[in-house]
């Protein structure tokens, strides 16, 4: 396979950054939050600047948070980062408008482009590149994802309910299950196109795979690493803290 610098579809970051981090609690939205010594958010651009394939960073922020000085602190190497006020009240509106914005800025339609949560910081550019590689000649596009490794349990919905301790109904096969990670490398104006039809039609949809399987497109399933988990609750926050110490 060539290399992805010879694809003539070049390959941007879109980093949503409007979440409110009301799991993990705190001041500030998680991703401004200090970890291990810098901003959550800033390990993320870090791996992007970082990799050679990446021609531009774009971030979605809340229109709230842009003019807050972190954002300025967070700029870095010779790679441009644009901070837009895009932030929407669901991730993928937040995608969606970031998609927009790129698309406005003369952005070929059909870039590659990295959606990538700030609540990833343990992402590296080793795995992006192991990403692009892998999808870059692909139609569909692909994400890092974790093939499940612990036994699965449905639990008793009547206990949730009444809000009892729950009760294993029964094992639910995990053959074929995958736990999907970012980045998530899909084509510029498809990937708007599907999250677009996906908000209009109020779809279940967490991620941008999501959006594409609703089209009938197959993502491409690339193994990620335990490395890339997402920050959600103080206790995910603790253990990304010793993992970036240890990093340094
Ligand atoms: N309206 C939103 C919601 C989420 N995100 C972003 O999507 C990523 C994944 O979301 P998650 O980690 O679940 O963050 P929060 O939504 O902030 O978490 P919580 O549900 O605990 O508030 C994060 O980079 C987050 O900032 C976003 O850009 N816009
Ligand atoms: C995109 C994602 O990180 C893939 O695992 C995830 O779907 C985001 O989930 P959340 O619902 O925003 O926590």
């Amino acid at each position: 396979m060539g290399s992805a610098n010879q694809s003539p579809r070049k390959c941007h970051a879109l980093l949503p950054t409007a979440g409110m981090g009301s799991r993990l609690g705190g001041e500030l939205p998680k991703q401004f939050q200090e970890l291990a010594g810098k901003p959550m958010l800033a390990y993320a651009l870090e791996a992007f600047v970082q990799s050679p394939q990446i021609e531009s960073i774009w971030v979605g922020v809340s229109p709230n948070f842009i003019d807050n000085p972190i954002l300025k602190s967070l700029a870095m190497g010779n790679k441009p980062i644009h901070f837009l006020p895009t932030g929407g009240p669901t991730r993928q509106e937040t995608v969606r408008n970031t998609l927009g914005e790129l698309m406005k800025a003369g952005i070929a339609v059909d870039d590659w482009i990295l959606v990538h949560d700030a609540a990833r910081p343990g992402i590296t550019p080793t795995l992006i590149e192991k990403l692009i590689q892998a999808v870059h000649q692909s139609t569909a596009g692909g994400l890092l994802a974790v093939p499940l490794a612990d036994t699965l349990k449905l639990a008793d919905l009547d206990a949730a309910i009444a809000g009892n301790l729950p009760h294993a109904e029964k094992t639910i096969p995990r053959d074929h299950l995958w736990q999907a990670q970012t980045p998530q490398m899909f084509a510029l104006k498809k990937l708007h196109d599907a999250l677009e039809d996906a908000i209009r039609l109020e779809a279940h949809v967490t991620d941008e795979a999501s959006a594409m399987e609703l089209l009938g497109f197959k993502p491409l399933l690339i193994e990620g690493a335990t490395r890339n988990f997402k920050v959600t609750h103080p206790a995910d926050w603790e253990l990304m803290q010793l993992l970036l110490s240890a990093s340094k």
